[in-house]
């Protein structure tokens, strides 16, 4: 294994992470090559950093999030990284959230496995046995909050543009369970209740009375905040902190993982329905019509 600090990292088999794209070999299977993910390892501190670099926006499409579980499966497999700081390196855009193209015009069975992987991934993070902490310095809405949401500690960049929250109702989607159970248990349930069904993009100040985050800070200085709240959760006794980490989050997973089927089947027929795919075409034209 070769780790270089402050680098793209090296894990295992000269396997480069961030450096593959998913494309199908001749036999289906695939194979990974490309440069959305980026791992700056800190051995010593026992901390990765991980770069989302999917530009513009680090929209999740399903290229994206594949990498982004092998890189986790990678980092929790090794014993050398007890922490990871989720971060962007977008400009002023933590992540757009689910990519709306993987969620129009394609089949069901495209549909069901882009859903598996955003099950995959909100799994992966949100049962992660390493403390996560997100440096979030830029926009999240919809899936790009949820991503910061299955963090440990979430500290957001003080500038009003970054706006986060689960804006689904806006598309005229809903927010499936999972989601709504982590904000759940982030924010309590009053304050999740009107944020899901108004679809609440809160600036920073809102989004830390609401608890949404648990800190902010100046734009530069928040990887040295992340750098800081880590050291001061990675003082805590693993086996201590992990039990008691599974204790809190064990059975809001479960949920999902014992209806993970009827969730992809539910979300399958939901997208596929005529009037949703033109909800959702709309919006990306919206978006595509701001700029001129
Ligand atoms: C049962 C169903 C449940 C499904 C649960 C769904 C969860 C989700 O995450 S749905 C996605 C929700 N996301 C959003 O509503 C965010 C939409 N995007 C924005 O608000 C803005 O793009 C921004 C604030 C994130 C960034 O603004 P800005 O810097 O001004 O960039 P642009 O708006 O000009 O966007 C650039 C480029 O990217 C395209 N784009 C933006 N978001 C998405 C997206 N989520 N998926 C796919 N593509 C996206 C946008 O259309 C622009 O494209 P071009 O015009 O082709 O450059």
């Amino acid at each position: 294994m070769a780790l270089l600090a402050g680098r793209t990292v090296l894990l295992r088999a000269g396997v480069r992470l961030g450096a593959e794209a998913a494309t199908r070999g001749g036999n289906g299977a695939r194979r990974f090559a490309s440069h959305r993910v980026l791992v700056e390892p800190d051995a010593a501190a026992g901390i990765a950093t991980i770069k989302l670099k999917n530009p513009p926006v680090n929209s999740l499409s399903l290229e994206f999030l594949t990498e982004l579980i092998i890189c986790l499966e990678k980092l929790e497999n090794d014993k050398t990284f007890r922490g990871i700081i989720l971060t962007s390196d977008c400009p002023g855009i933590f992540s757009a959230g689910l990519d709306l193209r993987e969620m129009c015009g394609k089949n069901p069975a495209h549909y069901a496995e882009y859903w598996r992987a955003v099950q995959e991934i909100w799994l992966k993070l949100y049962l992660s046995n390493m403390v996560l902490v997100a440096a979030i310095n830029g926009a999240s809405p919809a899936g790009g909050c949820l991503m910061a949401l299955t963090c440990d500690y979430r500290v957001l960049a003080d500038n009003p543009r970054y706006r986060i929250g689960l804006n689904e109702t806006l598309l005229g989607i809903i927010a499936p369970f999972w989601f709504k159970d982590n904000l759940v248990n982030t924010i309590g349930h009053r304050a999740a209740d009107r944020a899901l069904q108004l679809g609440l993009l809160f600036p920073p100040t809102e989004a830390l009375q609401v608890g949404m985050v648990d800190q902010v800070v100046p734009e530069d200085q928040i990887h040295s905040t992340a750098l800081s709240v880590m050291s001061q959760w990675l003082a805590i006794p693993d086996h201590a902190r992990q039990l008691t980490k599974s204790m809190m989050r064990k059975a809001t997973a479960d949920h999902l993982i014992k209806q993970r089927e009827a969730d992809i089947q539910n979300f399958v027929s939901f997208i596929s329905k005529d009037s949703i795919q033109k909800s959702l075409q709309v919006y990306l034209e919206k978006l595509k019509q701001k700029k001129h």
